[in-house]
């Protein structure tokens, strides 16, 4: 995946860019994190990524081709996005009925991904009898049974306690090192940004674009106590202080010379 001099704006005059001048290569395989402050044009770059809006600059190229969302590609939202009159089973398939398969052959796919994600038993349950952490589970499972071999992330975890933000990092982390997608994961966290990737890019607001790239040597597989490795805890300082220092100098936040 490239992206090339990409800049968006959303004012109707062509404006204040929302994105400016952003460039980034994504080889297949490879877990980048997006990391920055609020309103620093994360969720629009995925946005780009996945062709659901075109950059008004530049280019963003899949394999040489301009992106068209479909089955290759899937996005799991902080806010689930299921669908509430589907139970768990038929929104784990909704991606494979859109794509046309018929029931009969979704079925072992659902059973699988259902099972992979710990849900079995919550088969037949709707959104609304699931916890945040369940549905989560739900939007993952419905994300990976396309076998997409693209999976855009923005904030999944957001949303959901501690606890089980640090489990559901866990099962991601698992289910990618299976079968290493291309993923590219938003988020605000710090923790989060380290214990995932490949590479973070870290993203500044004023102008909107990349602050800088960060290559995490951390070895695979990794597990929970690789929060406390020193190479960690040392990344973990530098990238805390970078992003203070982003949002200080950002005369439009409100902790400017402040943070
Ligand atoms: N469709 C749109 N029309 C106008 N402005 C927009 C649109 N989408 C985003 N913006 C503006 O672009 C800026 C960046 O938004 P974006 O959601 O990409 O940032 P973000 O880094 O993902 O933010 P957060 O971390 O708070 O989710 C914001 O100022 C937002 O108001």
């Amino acid at each position: 995946m490239s992206l090339r001099g990409v800049s968006k704006g959303f004012s109707p005059a062509g404006g204040a860019s929302v994105i400016q001048d952003v460039s980034l290569d994504i080889a297949p395989g490879e877990f980048v994190t997006i990391l920055g402050p609020s309103g620093c044009g994360k969720t629009t770059l995925l946005r780009l990524i996945n062709g659901l809006i075109p950059p008004d600059a530049g280019t963003v190229e899949i394999d040489g081709r301009a992106p068209s969302p479909g089955p290759s590609m899937s996005f799991v939202f902080q806010s689930f996005r299921l669908v509430p009159w589907l139970n768990a089973a038929d929104n784990v398939g909704f991606g494979l009925a859109l794509a046309g398969m018929e029931r009969a052959q979704r079925q072992p796919v659902v059973r699988h991904w259902l099972e992979r994600v710990g849900l079995a038993h919550a088969a037949a349950s709707y959104p609304n009898q699931l916890s945040g952490g369940m549905k989560q589970r739900v939007a993952l499972a419905r994300a990976l049974a396309t076998d997409p071999d693209i999976l855009l992330l923005d904030e999944p975890f957001a949303s959901l306690d501690a606890q089980t933000r640090e489990i559901m990092q866990l099962e991601l982390l698992r289910l990618w090192e299976e079968r290493k997608r291309l993923a590219v994961f938003v988020t605000h966290s710090v923790e989060e940004a380290i214990l995932l990737a490949d590479r973070i890019v870290v993203m500044g607001p004023a102008p909107r674009s990349i602050r800088e790239i960060v290559p995490v040597d951390l070895p695979r597989p990794r597990r929970d106590d690789i929060r406390t490795d020193p190479r960690f805890l040392a990344l973990r300082a530098q990238l805390t202080g970078t992003i203070r220092s982003l949002i200080a100098d950002d005369p439009n936040s409100p902790f400017f010379r402040r943070a």
